[in-house]
C-alpha cells in the first residue's frame, strides 16, 4: 500500500509530554528514530533523566538534540516556562507538539472523592489545552510553517460509556471537542492538528490504574487485546504521515471512530463505511450486554 504525505521530522523538534514512560517515552523513541530533536516534559527529575539515557541509544545524529523540562503542565504558568526552556535550551522552535501526559483513576462514580474528578480532568484535559496553547503562540510568534499538533484521547473519547470511568471519559471527550475546533481554526497557521485515540496500552500508568479499577470495568475491557506502548507510538505516527485527524490503531477505535464521526473527515471513505455498518449493527447489541453486566452488579454489590 502506497503511504501518501509522510511527515519529516528530521532535525525537527518534537515536544513529548508525558515522554518519561509509556506512550510518550515510545513516541519520543520513534522520533528520535526519524531524526527528530527531541524534549520531553514530565515533572519527576529523576524519571525524565533516565528516559533521556534511555532515548539516547536511538539517536541518528551525533548532534541530534534531546532534553528533558520539568513542568506540571495543569499549571499554564510552568507550561509556558517548559516549551520556552525547550526552545532556549536546543535553540530551535518546537514544532511538532505531543500531548501524551494523562492519567486515569477509575473507580464507581457513588464512591469516588472530589478529588478524583478534579485530579483527571487537570492532567488530562488542562494539560494538553495548555501545552497546545503554549506551543502554538510560540510557533505563531516565530512564524513557524508545517506545524503538527496532535492530542491523545482514548477510545472512551468516543461515545463508547464504560462503567468505572466517569472521572476519566469526560476529560478524553474534552479533548475531542478541542481537537475538532483546532481541527479548522489552526490551518490560519498551516498547523496540523491529530487527535490519537487508543484502546488498551500496556504502560506503568495502566499498572497504575488497575489498582483503584472495578473488578467488572477490567472485565468489560479485557473483552479487546491492548498494545504496547511501541506498537503505539508507530500506529500514531502512521496516522501523522497519512494526515489522518482521527487517528485509532485497533477495530474498536475504527468501528466508535465511524459511528460517532458527526462532521469530522472520513480517512478512507470505502473502509470507514464497512467500520459503520458493522458498528450501527453490532453496538446495540453490545449496549445491551454492558447494561445486563452492570444490573448483575447490583445483585453483587448488595449482598
Ligand atoms: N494506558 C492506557 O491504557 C491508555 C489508553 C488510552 C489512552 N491513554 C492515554 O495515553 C496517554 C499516555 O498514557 P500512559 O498510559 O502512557 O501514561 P503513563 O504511563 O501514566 O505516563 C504518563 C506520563 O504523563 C506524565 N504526567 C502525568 N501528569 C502530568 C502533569 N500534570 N504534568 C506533566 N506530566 C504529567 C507522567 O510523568 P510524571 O508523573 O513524572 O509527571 C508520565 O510521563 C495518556 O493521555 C492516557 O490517558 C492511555
Ligand atoms: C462489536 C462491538 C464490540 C465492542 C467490544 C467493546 C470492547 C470494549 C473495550 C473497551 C476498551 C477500552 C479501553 C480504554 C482504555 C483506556 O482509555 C484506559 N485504560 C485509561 O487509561
Amino acid at each position: 500500500m502506497i503511504t501518501k504525505n509522510i511527515v519529516n521530522y528530521d532535525k525537527k523538534h518534537s515536544f513529548v509530554t508525558g515522554g518519561s514512560q509509556g506512550l510518550g517515552l515510545s513516541t519520543a523513541i520513534e522520533l528520535i528514530k526519524r531524526g527528530s530533536n527531541v524534549t520531553i516534559c514530565a515533572r519527576n527529575k529523576s524519571k525524565l533523566s533516565k528516559a533521556v539515557d534511555e532515548l539516547t541509544k536511538y539517536k541518528v545524529y551525533d548532534d541530534q538534540y534531546i532534553g528533558y523540562t520539568i513542568a506540571d503542565l495543569s499549571d499554564y504558568s510552568q507550561t509556558i516556562s517548559a516549551l520556552n526552556k525547550a526552545k532556549r535550551d536546543s535553540g530551535e522552535t518546537p514544532s511538532m507538539i505531543f500531548c501524551c501526559a494523562g492519567c486515569s483513576t477509575p473507580g464507581w462514580f457513588a464512591e469516588m472523592s472530589v478529588d478524583n474528578f478534579m485530579k483527571d480532568m487537570q492532567t488530562n484535559y488542562y494539560s494538553a489545552l495548555w501545552t497546545v496553547k503554549a506551543a502554538t503562540s510560540i510557533i505563531i510568534q516565530d512564524g513557524i510553517k508545517d506545524s503538527h499538533v496532535t492530542l491523545v484521547s482514548s477510545v472512551l473519547g468516543f461515545p463508547l460509556g464504560l462503567p468505572g470511568y466517569s472521572s476519566y471519559t469526560p476529560s478524553k471527550h474534552a479533548i475531542r471537542g478541542l481537537g475538532d475546533t483546532l481541527r479548522t481554526e489552526l490551518q490560519l497557521y498551516d498547523i496540523r492538528t491529530h487527535v490519537y485515540f487508543p484502546g488498551t496500552i500496556y504502560t506503568p500508568g495502566y499498572e497504575t490504574e488497575n489498582e483503584t479499577k472495578p473488578a467488572l470495568t477490567k472485565k468489560i475491557e479485557g473483552a479487546a487485546d491492548g498494545l504496547t506502548p511501541q506498537e503505539c507510538a508507530i500506529a500514531l505516527l502512521k496516522g501523522i504521515d497519512k494526515d489522518e485527524y482521527q487517528i485509532t490503531s485497533d477495530f474498536v477505535g475504527s468501528l466508535i471512530k465511524n459511528i460517532s464521526r458527526g462532521a469530522s473527515p472520513t480517512n478512507n471513505i470505502l473502509i470507514d463505511t464497512f467500520y459503520l455498518l458493522i458498528a450501527a449493527i453490532a453496538f446495540p447489541f453490545w449496549r445491551i450486554y454492558m447494561d445486563y453486566l452492570v444490573k448483575s452488579e447490583k445483585k453483587v454489590k448488595n449482598h
